[in-house]
This record gives C-alpha cells, structure tokens and sequence, in this order.
C-alpha cells in the first residue's frame, strides 16, 4: 500500500498527458494496422496514415500529378495488357472510398440512356456541323470592336460561340450576344465548372467526412447550380408549350416527344420523365461547353506561340479548301490540321482525371480485390503524357500525329475523351466543332500575342479549375485580307 501512495504521489499532469497520448498512439497504430489487412486483398497503395489518411500525400492543386507520383513509388493498377481492348493504351486507377460533386446524375445509366438515344434523335452530324459553321462565322460580328490589331482575350467570345451552338442543338434555337438571359447562363456554368475543380471541391469530393467543414464552397456551389437549374426549367417550359411531334427542334424536343409517346402508352416506369430532361439538358451545358470552349483557347494561344505551325497550318487550308467553308469531309485531306487538332487535345489534357466512378459490384482485377462502391479515378494523364506511348510527351509536338510521309497517324494513347462504357457522349459533337471553329477561325484571322509580349512569354502553366485551362492572356486577331 505504501508503494501505491508513494505512486500516486508521483503522478503529475504532465505524466498523466503522456499516457493519454501514448495510449491514443496505441489505439491508432492498431487502427492503421487493422485497415491494412482490411485493404489487403485490394492493388497495392498507398497505407492511409492515422487521423489524415492520404491527405498529406497529395496534392489536391495538380491531383493528376499527386495521383502519378503515389503510383510511381507503389506501383498502382496497370492496365496495359488486360483492358487493352477496352482502353486502348495505358491507364491507371486510383481506388478511393468516396463519392462526391460532379456531374449531376452522372452515376445513372438511365440518364446516360435517354441522353445517347435523344442526341441521336434530335443532333444530327450534317446539321450540328452546320450550326457551328454558322456560329463562328457570326461571332466576330456580334463583338466588331475587339477584333484587329488590338489584343482582347478571347474567352468569352470563345464560350459564347460554343455555348450557343450548344443552345441550337439541344433548344433548337441560338441567342443573341447580348442577350442577357444568355450571358447569365453562360457565366454561371463557366463559374461552376471553376468552382468544381477548386481544392476545397477537390477535397470534398475525397473526404466527404472533412470537406464538409468547407461550407462556404459547396453552398457557393449549390447557389449556381440551382439558378441555373431554374433557368433551364424556364427555358424548357417554353419548349413544351410550342412542342410540334412532326417538327423536332433539338434534342430537347426529341426528349419530349418520346416523354409525350410514352405518357400516352401509360408507361409509369420511364426514364423519360422530367427530372432526366432537366439533369440532361444540364450535363449538355456543362460538360459541352467549357471543354471545347477551352480546347480552342489552347488551340489559339499555340498558334500564336508557334507561328511556324500556325503559317504551316494556313498553308495546308489554302491549298486544299482555298476560301471555300469548311466541310466535316475535309478532315481526310488536312494531315496537319487535323494532327494540330489532336495534338493541342493530348497536350493541354484538358480534363486530366475524366470523372470519378464507383464500381458497382466487387470486381477481381489482376487478382486484387476491388470492392463495391469503391471510387475509381481515371488518372487521364497516365496516357496523354505517358512517356513510353510519346516521342515528346511535354512538348507541344504535332508530328506526334504525322508519320513519315506527312500522313495522319492514329495513337492508341489519344484518350482525352477517356474510355469504355462511360468516356463521352459528346466526342464526335465537340471533334466535329474543333474541327469546323478552329478551321473557320484560322481562314479568317492570324493570331499573334498581345504587342509587346513576346512568343516566349506566353504561358503554357495550365490554370487549375473545372477544366486545366490556359493562364488569362490576350491575343491579336488580325483579319486575313
Ligand atoms: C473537347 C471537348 C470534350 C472533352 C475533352 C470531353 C471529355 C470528357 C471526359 C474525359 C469525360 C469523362 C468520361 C469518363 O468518366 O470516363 C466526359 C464526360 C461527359 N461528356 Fe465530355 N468532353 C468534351 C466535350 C463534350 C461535349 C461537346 C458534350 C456534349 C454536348 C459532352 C458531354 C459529356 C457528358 C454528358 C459526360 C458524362 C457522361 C457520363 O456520365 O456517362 N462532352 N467528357
């Protein structure tokens, strides 16, 4: 008993605290040491640390990079041989338990179904060819005084151009410029898709349980999302109250012909019903538009920053299409156009970690485990840099697309529309208006970097947001007489 009151005697807070910590230490390396038998089974990764997991090992700014640097050291999936059929090239998967913010009703296979079937319906080639031949063609009207020897940045003409061909193909109908209802809808899409690519949106997205401390980001978020979701609700309801079954506008109408079809059958279960118009019409805007509007930027601030390439490139136009417009069918006889295309498409890697998914069923892969509702990253980079697939993988390098006789050459790793069941719907839309865009632009204009700024000085450092865009800059475009 002595002993015992000498003890307690002895014990101060300090040593009191010291075995707090020691036995809460204990109980996490036990916690850490019980999660990585439970991940045993699954690819090798990075072990999660106590408290932070994987936190501290990336870096939500450049998460594609993050994602490669992990992978480098503890050797994640490859799927090379395996999914070759699938993928194509190479690629690389990054399981996470999550799921988070993106693209509304992504996860939903009606939603991807009455998508494809109503783009079918109401987009066809021929006319989406020549609604975007129409929009940039009239858009250097709508905006006469920037265009000439003044460098203005050339954003927003670019998201007005592509946002309205958007409009045509899904209302049927293209906006005025200044029309205000028009410019709203534009600016908040562009501003929600920046918002989406934010760290704290990033962070979100992976560890729901902390990035629900970032308020602030994800009601900002919301905010646009839903007054954008009222005007497209506005702007549907003005489509049904003039619907014409014989006269379909868009693919909004075809959407709700079939919805009309399938009312008057009476079946109850339909994915053709209003919420999936509304989710649609949404994904079209946002996943439409800011990636070919920013594809083109980059593909502007190149020319300007390789004027060879881009007299090169005006070379081949004159010659095969002299001032004619543009037509789909051109492709075949302009290598280098459609090789400048491709290459601004692998280097600018515009959306480097497509969209997160989550698996449905446990899945074997390569003998690893991967669990139900586990979230899987397609690191996009992995194939569009991959140093094994490209001669100058950081270099802007058109002749990666060329072969030796000056033909277009096809690349397994050219995935920047991702791959297998979920890769994009839009990629023949948004091929088919850089083609026609960047074709039309480059008849009628040269473009050279602001005066007193140099080709070097253009920036290629991507910005980070919804998409990796280029750095804010202004451009000449000066008419080609
Ligand atoms: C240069 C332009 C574009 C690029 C680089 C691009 C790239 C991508 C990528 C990488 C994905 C993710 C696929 C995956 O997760 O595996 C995606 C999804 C999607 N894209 Fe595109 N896209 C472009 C243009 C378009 C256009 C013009 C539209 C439609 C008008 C569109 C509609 C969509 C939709 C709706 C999804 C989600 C599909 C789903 O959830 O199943 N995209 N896109």
């Amino acid at each position: 008993m002595e002993a015992m009151d000498y003890f307690l005697q002895q014990l101060s807070l300090v040593s009191v605290l010291g075995a707090v910590v020691f036995l809460l230490i204990g109980y996490h390396f036990l916690l850490f040491m019980f999660s990585s038998q439970k991940h045993r089974q699954g690819p090798p990764g990075p072990k999660p640390f106590p408290i932070v997991g994987n936190l501290l090992q990336l870096d939500v700014k450049r998460l594609d990079h993050a994602l490669l640097k992990v992978r480098n050291i503890l050797e994640l999936l490859h799927l090379r041989q395996e999914l070759s059929s699938n993928l194509k090239g190479t690629s690389h998967l990054f399981p996470v338990e999550n799921h988070g913010l993106g693209l509304g009703g992504a996860d939903s296979h009606p939603g991807r179904f009455t998508l494809c079937r109503s783009w079918q319906e109401g987009a066809s080639r021929t006319t989406s060819s020549a609604k975007s031949r129409d929009e940039i063609r009239c858009s250097p009207n709508q905006t006469p005084p920037v265009l000439g020897s003044e460098a203005f940045d050339m954003t927003q003409l670019i998201n007005y151009a592509v946002s309205n061909t958007t409009c045509s193909m899904v209302y049927g109908s293209r906006f005025d410029y200044n029309d205000k209802e028009f410019q709203t809808i534009v600016t908040r899409t562009t501003q929600g898709l920046y918002l989406l690519g934010s760290p704290a949106i990033q962070l979100y997205n992976l560890f729901p349980k902390i990035g629900k401390l970032l308020f602030f980001a994800r009601k900002k978020l919301r905010d646009i999302f839903a007054a954008n979701k009222r005007h497209h609700l506005m702007l549907l309801n003005r489509l049904k109250k003039t619907l014409n079954p014989d006269m379909c506008r868009g693919v909004a109408d075809a959407f709700l012909v079939r919805q009309q079809q399938h009312e008057e059958a009476g079946i109850t279960n339909s994915h053709y019903h209003n919420d999936n118009l509304l989710v649609t019409v949404m994904n079209l805007f946002s996943a439409g538009t800011e990636t070919t509007a920013t594809t083109l930027r980059w593909a502007l601030m190149f020319m300007a920053k390789y004027p060879k390439i881009q007299d090169d490139v005006r070379q081949e136009l004159k010659r095969v299409i002299g001032d004619r417009q543009v037509q789909v069918e051109d492709r075949q006889n302009l290598p280098l156009t459609d090789a400048v295309i491709h290459e601004t498409q692998r280097f600018a890697n515009i959306v480097p970690l497509a969209i997160f998914h989550k698996t449905s069923e446990n899945i074997v892969f390569k003998n690893y485990l991967i669990e139900k509702g586990t979230t899987i990253i397609p690191v996009l980079t992995s194939v569009l840099h991959d140093e094994s697939e490209w001669e100058r993988p950081s270099t802007f390098y058109p002749n990666h697309f060329l072969n030796k006789d000056g033909k277009f050459r096809k690349r397994d790793a050219f995935l920047p529309f991702s791959a297998g069941r979920r890769m994009c719907p839009g990629e023949s839309l948004a091929r088919m208006e850089l083609f026609i865009f960047f074709i039309t632009l480059l008849q009628h204009f040269r473009f050279s970097p602001a005066p007193g700024v140099t080709e070097e000085e253009l920036d290629l450092t991507p910005r980070i947001g919804g998409t990796l865009s280029p750095q804010l800059h202004k451009l000449c475009a000066i008419p080609i007489k």
